[in-house]
């Protein structure tokens, strides 16, 4: 589903802080990604969301070379793709439920169309009672699960997580952990970075280690 072929990264003129990075995220897989900090985690990931593009090699998303993508092609390639940022990235304004709709919402679909969708995904990450709250209230891993339903909402083919975890306790994590395994067992590809090993102990899944800007994979 996401293919990359002999990638390098460099920032402008700088060292190549990623190199010569070849594996596949495929359908409906479950991989960990982890490494140091500073490492080329957060570089690898947004190369993986579209939001950077490599310096070398080759990356094709769902078939397509990103690198001969137009802007107008970005967003539908994008819609496939959801993602929780390490900071979750709520707006202030808005109460969850107006979060989660968002991106439905600002693809122009009638508040009818999703209303029930969006309540159900609440429930589901176990939010149903922060409905109406605003971010401002809710605590760390609330928002964590605010930002996961919003990343989910427009049904991607794959979630990738920044730090899931980073900001609950182990309890919320393993809840959280189970919720990513329910999500890939009905169908979408799941990538976590992460650097809690005993997160990664609980599952048997594949893990794609960064280090010194090169990627080993253990499957
Ligand atoms: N915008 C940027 N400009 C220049 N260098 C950058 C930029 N972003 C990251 N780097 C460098 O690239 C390397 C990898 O950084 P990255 O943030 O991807 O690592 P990371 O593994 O995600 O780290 P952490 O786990 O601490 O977030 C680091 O040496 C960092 O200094």
């Amino acid at each position: 589903m996401i293919r990359f072929e002999n990638v390098g990264l460099r920032y402008d003129m700088g060292p190549e802080v990623l190199r010569d990075l070849s594996f596949e995220i495929q359908k409906k897989s479950f991989q960990f990604l982890t490494g140091p900090s500073g490492a080329g985690k957060s570089s690898l990931l947004r190369m993986l969301f579209l939001a950077l593009k490599p310096t070398r090699g080759l990356i094709t998303v769902l078939g397509r070379d990103v690198a001969t993508l137009s802007r107008a092609d970005l967003p539908s390639i994008r819609r496939r793709i959801g993602v929780v940022f390490q900071d979750f990235r709520l707006l202030d304004h808005m109460t969850t439920y107006e979060n989660v709709a968002l991106p439905l919402r600002v693809r122009g679909r009638s508040e009818d169309s999703y209303r029930q969708d969006v309540v159900d995904l609440i429930q589901w990450v176990g939010l149903g009672e922060r409905l109406h709250a605003y971010p401002v209230v809710l605590s760390g891993g609330e928002k964590q699960r605010a930002a996961i339903a919003r990343a989910l909402i427009d049904r991607p083919d794959v979630l990738l997580a920044d730090e899931p975890t980073g900001n609950v306790d182990p309890p919320l994590a393993r809840r959280l952990l189970r919720l990513f395994m329910e999500l890939n067992r009905s169908g979408t590809a799941v990538v976590i970075a992460t650097h809690d090993l005993g997160l990664m102990e609980q599952v048997e899944a594949r893990r794609m280690v960064l280090s010194d800007g090169r990627l080993a994979v253990y499957d």
